[in-house]
Order: structure tokens, then C-alpha cells, then sequence
């Protein structure tokens, strides 16, 4: 097999947590992840140069040495000492820099593509393992699905999602947020407001959507929301919209509602389309990355 092709998901995350700091600067979460089904389309072609080829639909991201599929490719080249390239064209659909995770599941896709062409054979631990080296959230995106995520994000417990069926309203305001920098502003001494995760684990086994959504606390939108009013903006829109519950996605500044009735996010994608751009209505998804061709 020389070709590959792969739908590399977003998250959304339903709570998050900070509860330390460690030596390295990097934050100790406990934090749920949420797959959902808007995905980016990975297609990739092996070269027998050792040339690493990115294209891509997208004018937002880098397409030399700083992406990160560029950085996924090198470190298995290196790994494993690898003679040959690969070029890789992303069929961006994730909003870019939001708290979506999209370079990582980018990264996540490719790790996964390269480990079928080149027959590697790494288990999907051995590939979480890997992925780590690039960035906290990678891990995770390779399995995807709902996940209690601790440690810095890679220690992984999967828990029963949203259902399939549940509606989640997303609106990416156009504002570029550094992940490094909303960490770096949050006062680990002074946080008012932290999410109960085994409440909420328990409110997902039990479907209780209504129960999930009132109770969805993400501590870093604290700092992002102090700078960007635009984030309570659409938290109200949405609940205007009847919204069961709505709040900040990672480190911002994608803000997404969940919905018992599709009708009433259609609706409120109607009201937000009127200022904003990246409006979607997506639902959860049980899968991470999917090969797909
Ligand atoms: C906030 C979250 C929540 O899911 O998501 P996003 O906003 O990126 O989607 C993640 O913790 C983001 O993970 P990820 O985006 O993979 O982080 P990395 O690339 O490894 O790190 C970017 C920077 O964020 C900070 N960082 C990241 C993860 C973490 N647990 N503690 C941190 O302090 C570090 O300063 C690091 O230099
Ligand atoms: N393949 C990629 N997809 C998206 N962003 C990328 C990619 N490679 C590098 N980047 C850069 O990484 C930064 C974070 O992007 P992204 O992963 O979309 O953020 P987030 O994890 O907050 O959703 C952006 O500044 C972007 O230019």
C-alpha cells in the first residue's frame, strides 16, 4: 500500500480542570474529552524521496516545518530510521487555533496513516506513546471517543459519551488564542468555580444530557473570556436559543451549546451566522481517527 486516506475528528470538551503545575510549565488536568463528528481529511502518498510534501485547502496553516504533521512524519522517519517521504494534502474543516484540537488530530492521523504505509505495526498504545512527543492532546486523538483525560492530558480513562443523537451548536469566534498563553494566565490559587467530573461521568452513564450540560465547567475560559467578550456573547445566544447548557471548548474561543432539539440549534446557527463565520451543528462521534480510503 502506498496511499492512504483518513478523517482526522475534533473534540470538544465537556469540563475541564487545572489542578497543578508541573516543573516543566505544563498543567496537570482532569478534564473530559469529546469526540464530534467534524473531522479534517488526511490524504497521504508515499514518496520513495525522503521529501515531506504538505498541502493543503487551508490558508491558516503552516506547510513547512511547523506543522505539526511535518513534526508526526520526522519523528517516526527518525524512530525508525525511514528512507522515505511522504506527501500529505489536509482538507482543513476544523477551525483553526480554537480549542478544537484540529492540529493534533491532524498529527494523531498521520501517526496512525504512516504506521499502515511504512507496516510499522505499532499497537495504538505504542502510537499514543509516540504521539505524546508532540503535543499533550495527541494521544487522545488517536482512539478518540469520550475520555476522562489526566495527568497533562495523556492518561486516558474512557467513559460513556454524549449520545449520537445529541445536537451541539459550535461558533468559532475569529480571534486566535494561544493555548501556552491562557495557561499561563490562569491563577491556580484563585480559581472560583471547578467542575464535579464524577458528577458529570455519572450524568453521561445515566443520558441525562440536561444534567451534563448544566453542569459543564471549563476553568481556562475564565482567562480567555476576560479578554474576548465575544465568548459570553454567544454562551447567550445560544441560550436564548434554548440551549441546555453552553461554555468555552479547551482553551477557547470555540464556544459550543448542546441541544435536545435540533431545530432550536438550527436555529440558533441561523442568529449566529449573522456575525460569525465558522458556525456548525454537529453530533458526537465514537470514533478518534478513522481510515477511510
Ligand atoms: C487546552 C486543551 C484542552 O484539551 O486543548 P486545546 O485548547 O489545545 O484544544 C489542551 O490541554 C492543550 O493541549 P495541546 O494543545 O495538545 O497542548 P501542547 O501543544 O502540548 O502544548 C501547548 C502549550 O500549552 C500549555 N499546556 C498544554 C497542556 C497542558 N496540560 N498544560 C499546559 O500548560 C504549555 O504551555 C504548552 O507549551
Ligand atoms: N495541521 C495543523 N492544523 C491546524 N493547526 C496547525 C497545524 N499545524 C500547525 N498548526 C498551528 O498550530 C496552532 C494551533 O492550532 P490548532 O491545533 O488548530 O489549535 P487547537 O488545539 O487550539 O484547536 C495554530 O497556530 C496553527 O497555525
Amino acid at each position: 500500500m502506498n496511499s492512504i486516506e483518513l478523517k482526522s475528528r475534533a473534540k470538544i470538551n465537556l469540563s475541564i480542570d487545572v489542578l497543578g503545575k508541573r516543573e516543566d510549565g505544563y498543567h496537570l488536568v482532569e478534564m473530559i474529552m469529546q469526540t464530534i463528528d467534524l473531522y479534517d481529511i488526511i490524504r497521504m502518498i508515499e514518496l520513495e524521496t525522503e521529501d515531506i510534501v504538505i498541502k493543503s485547502n487551508s490558508s491558516d496553516i503552516p506547510l513547512d516545518d511547523n506543522n505539526i504533521v511535518y513534526k508526526a512524519v520526522n519523528l517516526l522517519k527518525n524512530k525508525f530510521n525511514i528512507k522515505k517521504g511522504v506527501e500529505i494534502f489536509i482538507e482543513k474543516n476544523i477551525p483553526v487555533a480554537a480549542g478544537m484540537a484540529g492540529g493534533s488530530s491532524n498529527a494523531a492521523a498521520v501517526l496512525v496513516g504512516l504506521n499502515k504505509i511504512w507496516g510499522l505495526n505499532l499497537s495504538e498504545i505504542e502510537l499514543q506513546e509516540i504521539g505524546l512527543n508532540l503535543g499533550a492532546d495527541v494521544p487522545y486523538c488517536i482512539a478518540g471517543k469520550t475520555a476522562l483525560a489526566e495527568g497533562i492530558g495523556e492518561q486516558l480513562t474512557y467513559i460513556k459519551g454524549l449520545s449520537e443523537d445529541a445536537n451541539i451548536l459550535i461558533c468559532k469566534p475569529n480571534l486566535f488564542v494561544s493555548t501556552k498563553k491562557v495557561y499561563e494566565g490562569l491563577d491556580l490559587k484563585n480559581i472560583q468555580e471547578r467542575p464535579d467530573n464524577k458528577f458529570l461521568i455519572k450524568s453521561l452513564e445515566d443520558g441525562d444530557i440536561k444534567s451534563v450540560a448544566e453542569n459543564m465547567v471549563n476553568v481556562l475560559e475564565t482567562v480567555t473570556s476576560k479578554y474576548h467578550e465575544e465568548i459570553k456573547e454567544i454562551e447567550a445566544v445560544m441560550l436564548e436559543c434554548n440551549a441546555l447548557g453552553s461554555m468555552m471548548s479547551g482553551s477557547g474561543p470555540t464556544v459550543f451549546g448542546l441541544f435536545e432539539n435540533k431545530n432550536d440549534a438550527l436555529n440558533g446557527k441561523e442568529k449566529l451566522l449573522q456575525k460569525y463565520t465558522q458556525v456548525y451543528v454537529v453530533n458526537s462521534s465514537e470514533k478518534g481517527v478513522e481510515i477511510s480510503g
